[in-house]
């Protein structure tokens, strides 16, 4: 039985989401004025990997993942640079969603604050006409104390709450929050029922979150640094709305840090996804945000991400060996040897489905995947047992269809890559026996062209992907 850790209430629960196929899932996207960054590749892909394994159970997953677009610090970046906010928060969506599919992340619906004016206005009238906001001098302020089960999300009081520069005198209490900012000078503006002026924060989650899946979602997640005050003002705000239960499982990410820091587009400390993509490639970077489980942070350091490289290759080099001895082992009765192998090889991969039915623990799953490699190094590689092989690529691929890290080693065209390549291997092999070096060599030469290196050792030759 899968089992998930929610926030509300620290405790563990079984997962059963509201309807018995679907999966609704919001997670809080970034704000757009700033290159998007690793921390945030951490969290977007471990929603993803979640929601693979969810699919993998049966579920269809429907992800809604929201861009803020308009946003004090958007409207300050643009100043500093001598450009219009949209232009800004265009140059970054850009760069997010192309970063987001090289990551291979799925999103079904990408909404934009800008897009959703006319949507937020008419929630926060909602808010009003329940009494649960007022307006002040052209702003509107959720009223706070409308709300009881406030804090319970984050186990915050709301009279611990610091808003620093927020706090205006206008407001009924100091720990109520804008839905809708009056218009200033300089900033961009919509009309409103209030006159003019622009959205708060947290009111786009609320709006957005329930335009597109409806009032009752299963999964709610973001950066952990999300649940107060953003989630739960977004809680408050919804089940106002809707005098329901609004998320049945709120999940947050622990932090990605450099030099024990969280690392934030406002600390000045970012590594861009643009670069660590161009320097580890996104099957490395995807491998190592799941090598720890989502809610603990991880460092980031380059000795980490060379070490991931290292083990992933050592994934890869398991899987070739699979599908060489698929296509060429010989064909034979069992052997008790192989039998016991093969009972090893199902308890790694049912170890895998456990660790992930424990809370999606990626790392615990992962090394349940490198004891299934261990088992191709140590026995298939030697017993060449045809069933056993079979059943342990099974395994690699259920792996993938998770983790998304060696998708080249599984695409459906790979059957007829390898057999090709296995022939041409063949033929260079018959030209060594017979001294034909300089022949050999060119096919190598040709093959590494390709992207495909051979290995050659005493017990013949093997190759894999670069
Ligand atoms: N270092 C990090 N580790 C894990 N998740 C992160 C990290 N930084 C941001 N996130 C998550 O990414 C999503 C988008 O965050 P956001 O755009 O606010 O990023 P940010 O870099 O923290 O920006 P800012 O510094 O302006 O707050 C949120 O769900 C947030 O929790
Ligand atoms: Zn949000």
């Amino acid at each position: 039985m899968l089992r998930v850790f929610n926030t509300l209430g620290r405790r563990i629960d079984s997962f059963i989401p509201n309807e018995p196929h679907s999966v609704r899932m919001y997670v809080c996207g970034p704000t757009v004025y700033d290159e998007v960054h690793i921390g945030h590749g951490r969290t977007f892909v471990s929603f993803d990997a979640i929601s693979r394994y969810l699919r993998l159970k049966g579920f269809n997953v429907i992800r809604v993942q929201n861009i803020t677009d308009i946003d004090d610090k958007i409207i300050n970046k643009a100043k500093s640079v001598g450009k219009s906010w949209n232009e800004v928060s265009e140059y970054y969506t850009k760069s997010y969603l192309e970063m987001i599919n090289l990551l291979k992340v799925k999103i079904d619906i990408h909404p934009k604050v800008s897009s959703h004016i006319k949507e937020i206005i008419d929630f926060v009238q909602g808010l009003i006409d329940r009494g649960h906001a007022y307006v002040a001098n052209g702003s509107v302020y959720f009223d706070v104390d409308t709300y009881p089960k406030y804090g319970e999300l984050s186990n915050i009081r709301k009279e611990e709450w610091d808003q620093g520069e927020e706090i205006v005198k206008e407001k009924k209490n100091p720990y109520d929050f804008a839905l809708w900012k009056a218009y200033k000078p300089g900033e961009p503006f919509w009309d409103s029922p209030w006159g003019k002026g622009r959205p708060g924060w947290h009111i786009e989650c609320s709006t957005m979150s329930t335009r597109y899946l409806g009032t009752k979602i299963d999964i709610h997640g973001g950066g952990i640094d999300l649940v107060f005050p953003h989630h739960e003002n977004e809680r408050a705000q919804t089940e106002s709305i809707t005098n329901d239960t609004w998320v049945k499982y709120w999940m947050h990410v622990a932090f990605l840090t450099i030099k024990k820091e969280k690392m934030s587009k406002s600390k000045g400390n970012i590594i861009p996804l643009k670069e660590a993509i161009a320097k580890y490639g996104p099957s490395t970077l995807r491998y190592w945000f799941l090598s720890s489980h989502y809610r603990n942070p991880i460092e980031y350091s380059d000795d980490v991400l060379e070490q991931s490289a290292k083990s992933l290759q050592r994934l890869k080099d398991a899987v070739s060996i699979l599908r060489k001895i698929i296509l060429e082992g010989p064909q034979h009765y069992a052997k008790e040897s192989e039998i016991k192998t093969q009972a090893e090889i199902f308890g790694a991969i049912l170890n895998f489905d456990n660790a992930m039915e424990d809370d999606f623990n990626t790392a615990n799953a992962l090394t349940a995947i490198h004891e299934l490699a261990s088992i191709v190094f140590t026995k298939l590689q030697y017993s060449q047992d045809v069933l056993g092989a079979i059943m342990a690529l099974d395994g690699f691929r259920k792996f993938n269809d998770v983790f998304a890290v060696m998708d080249e080693e599984f695409s459906s065209e790979m059957d007829r890559i390898s057999s090709i390549i296995n022939s041409v291997i063949e033929i260079r092999n018959y030209l060594r026996e017979r001294q034909m070096y300089e022949l050999s060599d060119k096919i190598r030469e040709s093959l590494m062209k390709a992207g495909i290196k051979v290995l050659d050792s005493k017990e013949g030759s093997t190759w894999r992907f670069q």
